[in-house]
């Protein structure tokens, strides 16, 4: 599902985030990413969402090379396969749970975004909260409308980055088991990028990066 090869990230202030990185991932897999703060783990995750190109190497997402693609094609493959997950989790203040989802489909030209919308806030227990504002929600509930954007456009990849960083410890909790009943229920593959070594049990295996490179 992805494969990595001989990353290279130098920011144009000469930062040297990324020093060569390799690795694959399988579809399907749950896996961590870990390491210290200013390891490079979010320009990773970056580049693999092509929200940033590499100074050299190459992704390949699903068999397709996005670090060739040009912002049109890049846009549109993204929104095909690829949903990001932050810390923050960037609703739309003015919006409900449900029309923060809904939005997504019908900027999408969905069919019918306020079904799925309806059915994956089911999914998420988040019915009661549909009509309530972020303000009105805990930081988990939150999130987990996050999340449910994230899934509007069926994604293939979630990429998530602190995903639980916000949460306390159960709640951080419950978003992994949530996670994981998608990778097992529909096949999405993750991968995630925690400081949080209590979730270093969920993850079929982690990738451990330090100043720019992977340790094995
Ligand atoms: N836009 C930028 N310009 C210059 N340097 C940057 C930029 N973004 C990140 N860096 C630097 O690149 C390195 C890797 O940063 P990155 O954010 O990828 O680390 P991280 O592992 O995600 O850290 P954290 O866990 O604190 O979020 C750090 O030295 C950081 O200061």
């Amino acid at each position: 599902m992805i494969l990595v090869e001989n990353v290279h990230k130098v920011y144009p202030d000469g930062t040297r985030a990324l020093k060569g990185v390799s690795f694959r991932i399988e579809k399907g897999e749950f896996v961590g990413l870990m390491g210290p703060s200013g390891s490079g783990k979010s320009t990773l995750l970056h580049i693999i969402a092509g929200l940033d190109k590499p100074t050299e190497g190459r992704v390949l997402v699903d068999g397709k090379d996005i670090t060739r693609m040009n912002e049109d094609q890049l846009a549109e493959f993204r929104k095909n396969n690829i949903a990001f997950i932050f810390q923050f989790y960037y609703l739309l203040e003015d919006f409900t749970a449900l029309e923060n989802l809904v939005l997504i489909g019908q900027l999408a030209g969905q069919r019918e975004p306020k079904k799925r919308a309806l059915e994956l806030l089911n999914f998420l227990r988040l019915s009661h909260r549909a009509n309530h504002k972020p303000y009105q929600l805990s930081g988990g509930e939150q999130q987990r409308t996050a999340i449910g954007r994230a899934l509007m456009l069926k994604p293939k990849l979630i990429l998530a980055d602190e995903p639980t960083g916000n949460l306390d410890l159960e709640e951080g909790k419950r978003i992994f088991e949530l996670f994981l009943e998608l990778r097992d229920k529909e096949g999405i593959t993750f991968l995630i990028a925690t400081h949080n070594q209590e979730m270093t049990k969920y993850f079929d295996r982690v990738l451990r990066i330090r100043d720019g490179l992977l340790e094995n």
